[in-house]
């Protein structure tokens, strides 16, 4: 390496520099560049042995817009996708660049929106896309919503991370199951009956998954706002990003006014879950991230309502 009357380096040129670390010169190529003369390994038919429950991408994100009955009542934010369809054994591979060019073509008609509306119309067409029977996507994403100080009624923004699955078939349609991941604080009963004075508390994570009516109306009911309000107004307080002291004092003795076990949240949200009239079956979780273990406390409940258990 040479160096000027500076002493600064002399860099060789960049592409001297990639020589210099191992790139070559591309050497002579014999296989088509037209599409049309390319092999096509994925539409191969023979025996491939097995019919395959689920094949697609993973792990996709991309900006979509979501609404809301709280504040922000529009927002957007990102979205995490897993799409995916069936294939039978016949067929050797999907055409793996559909789910992507779908999602982009969504994305320039502006309607990347992440209703159930919009989200059933997108699988659909997925299904067509893929000349499948079925399709489903998955997507999880952060939901902001505006949280007041209960006494300065000061605002800031809190998120839960909610997520909406959506499997079609041709013969059976659409069958749609959403859910939300909230915190909230939790007091323990046990330490507050035994102890003097004070109680132990934790930040507690909610889990919810529903699978909703036929008939339900999104423009009727926020499902986030309907879960989210499942597990704070069940919790021994909820949690709040600006508190001023006034607030402080307010959250604090409502926590020890409402203490609660894990097993207590699971049984009280799904007592709301129950009476939610939209709500066919559930799934709540909780866990109790414990502040006088290094351990989580968790308990979880699933229910039909169909069946009664
Ligand atoms: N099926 C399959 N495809 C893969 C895999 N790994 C990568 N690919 C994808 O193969 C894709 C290209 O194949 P296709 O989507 O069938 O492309 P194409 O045949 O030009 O597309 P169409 O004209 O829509 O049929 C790329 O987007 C790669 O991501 C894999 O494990 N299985």
């Amino acid at each position: 390496m040479e160096s000027n009357k500076d002493d600064k380096k002399v860099l060789p040129n960049k592409l001297e520099r990639h020589k210099l670390f191992g790139s070559v010169i591309p050497g002579p190529k014999s296989k088509p560049t037209e599409k049309e003369q390319m092999a096509d390994l994925q539409n191969s038919k023979n025996d491939y042995l097995f019919d395959l429950d689920a094949v697609g991408i993973s792990n996709v994100k991309h900006p979509i817009q979501v609404t809301s009955t709280m504040n922000p009542t529009s927002q957007t934010t990102i979205g995490t996708f897993n799409f995916s369809s069936t294939i039978k054994k016949d067929s050797k591979g999907t055409n793996m660049s559909r789910f992507t060019e779908q999602l982009h073509a969504y994305y320039q008609d502006g309607k990347l929106n992440v209703t159930l509306t919009d989200l059933k119309q997108y699988t659909q067409e997925l299904a067509l896309r893929l000349k499948s029977n079925d399709a489903s996507i998955e997507v999880h994403f952060p939901w902001f919503f505006e949280r007041k100080g209960p006494f300065s009624e000061i605002a800031g923004l809190n998120h839960a991370d909610a997520s909406i699955y959506v499997d079609y078939t041709k013969e059976s349609g659409f069958n749609i199951r959403v859910g939300l991941t909230g915190s909230v604080t939790t007091l323990c009963p046990c330490s507050k009956e035994i102890s003097e004075y004070s109680a132990h508390n934790q930040r507690g994570k909610i889990s919810m998954e529903i699978d909703i009516t036929d008939n339900f109306d999104e423009n009727e009911i926020d499902w986030k706002y309907a879960l989210l309000e499942a597990a704070e107004s069940n919790a021994s307080a909820r949690i709040h990003p600006v508190l001023k002291r006034t607030d402080e004092k307010m959250v604090t003795e409502q926590a020890y006014e409402n203490p609660r076990f894990v097993e207590d949240m699971v049984r009280l949200v799904a007592a709301d879950l129950y009476e939610y009239s939209f709500v066919k079956a559930f799934y709540v979780a909780c866990r109790n991230e414990e502040s006088i273990h290094l351990h989580d406390a968790i308990a979880s409940v699933t229910y039909n309502k169909n069946t009664e258990h």
